[in-house]
């Protein structure tokens, strides 16, 4: 970004997956990997695990095409500036700011990713349902490595990549600190997201996520329907051959996602999403900080 004038800015979560939502209809400012990661430090900025960079998607190189089909474009970046294809948190919350800022009514309404058009239904109860599209099984196990412990893990990628473990213990994944190892490495030639899951019941999963480009959050949408897919999976659900939708709670250290997989494979994802607070970026203090 360039300007010194303030830049509007929202701060929202959706289980506690948190976003700084920066509204720019028509792509003006420029973005830059630096600025990212300067709006979301913790300590010397806002904070988050990632920007929603709300744009018209007509406005949008990435994006005009989609511009038929969906108005809005969530240019959806990572707490270290890194772009991303898809954020499911993300979309809900960017879903709940389109509502907040009298963009869209309740009900159904679509919204432009990286990784395609996307359907919301933003309901009368405050949840929000995603249409999160079909998750893809690349052939091949993959291995999850934290210190001194090794777990096979299921490769599933809903539009971003995703590595899911089934573990005895959350606890065993340790401090997630940094990202854990995941080979073979050619399996993620553009880094991955790592799910570490134990059962809670029939159907009802719970996770931690150490996320590309954020480190461990609090929650993980995509992750979440990653989960669901291998846990369905591993479980010998497979909703394309029974010709039933199966569905899976995940919880997750900032709440509960709960996951919909139907028989022609589309996943919906329902959860909340709230917007916190509103206000103003100071642009100098931007322009210093990216310098
Ligand atoms: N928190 C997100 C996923 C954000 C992108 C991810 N870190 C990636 O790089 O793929 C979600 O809720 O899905």
């Amino acid at each position: 970004m360039s300007t010194r004038t303030p830049i509007p800015f929202l701060k929202g979560h959706g289980t506690e997956n948190d976003f700084v939502i920066v509204p720019d209809p028509g792509n003006a400012l420029d973005l830059t990997p630096a600025a990212v990661a300067a709006l979301c430090d913790r300590r010397a900025g806002l904070g988050g695990d990632g920007v929603l960079h709300v744009v018209r998607s007509a406005a949008h190189p990435e994006a005009k095409a989609m511009a038929d089909e969906a108005e809005w474009f969530m240019d959806y970046r990572n707490a270290d500036g890194s772009v991303a294809e898809m954020c499911g948190n993300g979309v809900r919350v960017f879903a709940r700011y389109l509502h907040h800022a009298g963009h869209v009514a309740e009900g159904d309404f679509t919204i432009a990713t990286r990784a395609g058009v996307r359907s919301v239904h933003l309901a009368k109860d405050g949840d929000v349902t995603v249409g999160m599209g079909r998750a893809r099984l690349p052939e091949g196990e993959v291995t999850v490595t934290v210190g001194e412990r090794s777990w096979p893990a299921r490769n599933v990628n809903m539009g971003n990549p995703h590595a899911v473990a089934f573990v005895d213990d959350l606890a065993h994944a340790g401090r997630l600190l940094e990202a854990p190892p995941v080979s073979p490495a050619q399996a993620y030639p553009d880094g991955v997201n790592v799910e570490f899951v134990v059962d809670r019941g029939p159907r009802h999963v719970a996770m931690r996520v150490h996320e590309r480009g954020s480190g461990e959050t609090r929650s993980c949408g995509t992750g979440t329907c990653a989960v669901a897919v291998a846990a369905a999976r591993r479980d010998g659900v497979d909703p394309a051959v029974t010709g039933t939708p199966a569905t899976y709670t995940v919880d997750v250290p900032g709440g509960r996602l709960v996951i919909t997989e139907r028989p022609d494979g589309e996943i919906e994802m329902t959860g909340p999403a709230v917007i916190v607070a509103e206000g103003e970026i100071d642009g100098e203090w931007l322009e210093n900080a990216v310098r």
